[in-house]
């Protein structure tokens, strides 16, 4: 379980984070919507620790996000990121892999490779690809691969950032579906960032919309139709008139 209580982060004069508070319960799928701007990215990284809250606390499973040890505490997480974000010069097993050959969680070459394939045949990708390099391969076959090393560690959390963006529709369905098979058949905790709506159906058990430095909204994903927030309304349904300012 993650939790966030009153989370506070500024930049300077700008408030980003004003009390964010968030669980997200152990085995669900938390989807964080909101406007450009609105901190998601700020708040996955004060989850990851990589930036410090001015206040409040972030737990995961107990564990305070911000002391012991660092290295013991992101070998637990995977991460999807915007992008894709694979290394060009490394082979695509390689980028899968890459925590299994360094660091903790460092493994003897052959087993990771190994791992590297089963993982990618589990994105759907043939064995024939780990051997490619990222920039021989489709923008769709990249996110595929980006899937395979967020699991490789099989992680008890996963982040995805975006998982969608760039991809055409048919693809983004695809990936969204098996973001959702996989997310279910390990049982991990998820939290995904996304301003996709069809990624926010297919993924997640709950929602939550930030705004103005808060949780402005949050519920199981059936409620989101019909939830009483005009900011909800305005953002589902993508109307340039609302209570969210259109300009930013
Ligand atoms: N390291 C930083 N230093 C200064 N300002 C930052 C930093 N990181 C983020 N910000 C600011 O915090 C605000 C929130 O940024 P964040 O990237 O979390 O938004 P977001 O909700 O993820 O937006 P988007 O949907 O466009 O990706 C922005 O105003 C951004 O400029």
């Amino acid at each position: 379980m993650i939790t966030l209580d009153n989370i506070h982060k500024a930049f300077g004069p700008n408030k980003v984070l004003q009390g964010v508070d968030l669980t997200i319960p152990k085995g669900e799928s938390m989807v964080i919507i909101g406007g450009s701007g609105t901190g998601k990215s700020v708040t996955l990284k004060c989850i990851l620790g990589l930036i410090q809250p001015d206040e409040g606390t972030i737990t995961v499973d107990g564990q305070n996000a911000a002391k012991g040890d660092r290295e013991a505490f992101l070998t637990r997480f995977g991460m999807l990121f915007q992008g894709g974000a694979l290394f060009d010069s490394l082979p695509v097993w390689q980028n899968v892999s890459f925590r299994l050959l360094r660091g903790a969680l460092k493994r003897p070459k052959s087993e990771a490779r190994e791992i590297a394939i089963e993982k990618l045949r589990r994105v759907g990708l043939k064995p024939e690809v780990a051997d490619l390099f990222p920039s021989e391969l489709s923008g769709g076959m990249q996110k595929r691969v980006g899937l395979a090393r967020a699991i490789a560690a099989d992680p008890e959390i996963i982040f995805f950032d975006e998982p969608t963006t760039g991809l055409d529709p048919i693809m983004a369905g695809v990936i969204n579906d098996l973001i959702r098979e996989i997310v279910t058949e390990m049982g991990a905790t998820a939290m995904t960032i996304t301003h996709d709506m069809s990624s926010v159906r297919a993924i997640a058990d709950h929602v939550a919309m930030l705004h103005d430095g808060r949780v402005q909204w949050t519920g199981p994903i059936a409620g989101l139709d019909t939830a009483d927030d005009a900011h909800v309304q305005q953002f589902i349904h993508g109307r340039a008139t609302g209570p969210i300012a259109a300009i930013r």
